[in-house]
């Protein structure tokens, strides 16, 4: 089993940016367990299926072919044949993957996968983020951060990816989709043993080198 750090967090805390840097600059494998809820609402909706019905998203399941690989250099999502990569960041994949992630049939699946992902990891580490890594997905991981920011700094980083989109559509869409979120599991507060990392005054560099400082002090022998 390779090293597992686990790093979780509210929308645009820098989880998938940061976690894939440190993970590039170590030789870890990265995992963004997002982009599996992200993918499933894509495929729910290409498949004509109503997110908002829990039996039905549920029933589309056994055909979500789902690919991701975790070498940070080369991140590729793909559905089937289909690379979704793009395709699930956008708003309105967004506004309805919160429906598809509190259904506990979802989760369990997804856990599931990310667990196997986890167990056939090549690399000597890998970073995994997401919602429910420290608590959850791997609550023994030896090292557990909580990435976090203020609303307001991860709306502006947020807003600042969607150019296109009007920024008061792109901050009310994350406050609700993180309100939604929270009622199915707690990433705002760190659970006991969960080291938090406040990235509102850090730069993109200087919050990399926070998350490898959690490493090196957990596990002095990873990082040289
Ligand atoms: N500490 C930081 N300072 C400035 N920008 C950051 C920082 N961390 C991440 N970013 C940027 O903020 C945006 C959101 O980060 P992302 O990794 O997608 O967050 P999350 O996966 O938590 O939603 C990205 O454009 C990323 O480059
Ligand atoms: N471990 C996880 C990861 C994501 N999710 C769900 O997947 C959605 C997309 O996650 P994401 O990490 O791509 O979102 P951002 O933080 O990048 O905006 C979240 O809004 C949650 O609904 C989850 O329930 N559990």
């Amino acid at each position: 089993m390779p090293l597992v750090v686990a790093v979780d967090g509210p929308a645009g805390s820098g989880k998938s940016s940061v976690s894939k840097e440190v993970a590039r600059q170590l030789g870890y494998g990265f995992l963004d367990t997002g982009a599996a809820y992200r993918a499933l609402a894509w495929h729910a909706e290409a498949s004509g299926i109503d997110t908002d019905d829990a039996a039905s998203v549920v029933s589309s399941l056994p055909s979500f072919a789902y690919r991701i690989g975790t070498d940070p250099a080369g991140y590729a999502v793909h559905v089937g044949e289909v690379d979704v990569t793009t395709a699930i960041r956008e708003p309105h994949i967004s506004a309805i993957v919160s429906r598809v992630a509190k259904v506990p049939e979802v989760r369990t699946h997804l856990i599931e996968l990310f667990r196997g992902i986890m167990a056939d990891e090549r690399h000597p580490g890998i970073v995994v983020e997401g919602r429910d890594i420290t608590t959850v997905v791997a609550p023994d991981a030896p090292v557990r951060i909580l990435l976090t920011a203020s609303e307001e700094v991860r709306i502006a980083r947020r807003s600042a990816e969607l150019v296109d989109v009007p920024a008061e559509y792109t901050g009310e869409q994350l406050r609700r989709r993180d309100e939604a979120d929270a009622k199915v599991v707690d990433f705002m507060t760190a659970a006991d043993g969960v080291t938090t990392v406040d990235s509102t005054e850090l730069d993109f560099d200087q919050t990399v080198e926070a998350v490898i400082g959690v490493i090196r002090a957990a596990q002095p022998e990873a990082v040289r």
